[in-house]
């Protein structure tokens, strides 16, 4: 379920008018998605031929004084050839309005569906999409601080006390006390841009085997390249509990970006901290929402051993996970 706020047909055929875009024609709630209210907009398009739009309501998690970084890099990364959906400014040249005292943003649709379990075909497509997100990020005149470093996961975690952190389950307190370790090995001077930091399968588009959309920008930051690429590595290459990878579509991923953007020896001598530290990352912010969402909600929690498995296959296999 993703759609929190009810808003009536007049209300967002009068949101609509404020677009270039033609007449609303039909709005559906979109399931998919957890943290905002997403519609598929079909409206009679500038030129009366039709058009479709996805307008995404943010709910919750998202600071909006943000908005602008994000949905700025949008245009940027689409006006630089990424494939990435642009935002749709309104009459008066602004990216988001204010509905319901909620912030909207009307954003180009783009075709294409999201791989469940993506070949190595779809990785390797899906690593030189976010090469060129990096390449082009490189060009981004602003700036946003991760506020989801190794650091400051461990910080989450440590507010937890073991036994709180067993109850959800009895291994994750031992990957949560190496949390501090992990954050203190992270060494600056890698190469940065502007980086994703979530690019789950989920967050991409595919045509077949070729990316047609890389979406969910809401937690990118500046950040190192490699750390990116990481953390995209733990997100596609394992079964969804986390517990086999699938070597070759990990590989594919990788060779897929270095055809777009060679690593340095410093940035592959890293993948394997980086890939704990992006671990690290999820299982923190899913510890955190574990706590914060009741059992009964609507919103399914996400289990943080899930990446709590993977952060100890990184650290046990070091750069043979990526071989
Ligand atoms: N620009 C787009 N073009 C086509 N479909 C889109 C676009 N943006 C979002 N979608 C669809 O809407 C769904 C929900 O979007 P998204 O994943 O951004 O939701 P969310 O609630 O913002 O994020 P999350 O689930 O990560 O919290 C996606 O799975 C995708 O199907
Ligand atoms: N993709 C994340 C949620 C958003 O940060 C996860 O699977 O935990």
């Amino acid at each position: 379920m993703a759609v929190y706020t009810h808003l009536g047909s007049e209300r967002l055929a009068e949101l609509i008018a404020s677009y270039d875009v033609g007449e609303l024609v039909s709005a559906k709630g979109i399931a998919e998605g957890i943290s905002n209210s997403n519609w598929l907009i079909e409206t009679t398009g500038r030129d009366g031929t039709g058009a479709r739009y996805v307008l995404t309501m943010y709910e919750r998690r998202i600071d909006v004084t943000d908005l602008p970084f994000f949905l700025g890099l949008l245009d940027h990364l689409a006006a630089e050839g990424c494939a990435v959906p642009a935002t749709i400014h309104d009459r008066d040249g602004a990216a988001c309005r204010e509905v319901e005292g909620k912030a909207v943003a009307l954003i180009e649709f783009l075709p294409g569906v999201s791989p469940s379990e993506p070949s190595p075909a779809q990785a390797h497509s899906a690593g030189r999409a976010l090469a060129r997100v990096h390449l082009a990020g490189t060009r981004y005149p602003h700036t946003r601080q991760n506020p989801l470093t190794a650091e400051n996961s461990a910080g989450i975690l440590a507010r937890f006390s073991e036994s709180r952190l067993a109850g959800i389950d009895p291994d994750l307190p031992a990957t949560a006390a190496r949390a501090s370790d992990i954050a203190r090995q992270m060494l600056g001077g890698l190469p940065e841009s502007i980086i994703h930091s979530d690019l789950f399968p989920d967050n991409v588009l595919m045509l077949g085997d070729e990316v047609s959309g890389l979406i969910d920008f809401y937690f990118a930051a500046n950040g190192a390249m490699a750390y990116d690429l990481a953390v995209t590595h733990a997100a596609w290459a394992f079964d969804p509990r986390g517990e086999t990878i699938d070597a070759a579509v990990g590989r594919a991923l990788v060779a897929g970006y270095e055809s777009v953007r060679p690593l340095s020896a410093e940035e592959r001598a890293a993948l394997p901290l980086l890939a704990q530290a992006g671990c690290l990352r999820f299982v923190a912010s899913r510890t955190e929402d574990w706590f914060d969402t009741p059992g009964d909600a609507l919103v399914r929690r996400k289990d943080p051993m899930e990446f709590a498995r993977r952060l100890e296959f990184y650290r046990d296999a070091g750069q043979g996970a990526f071989a």
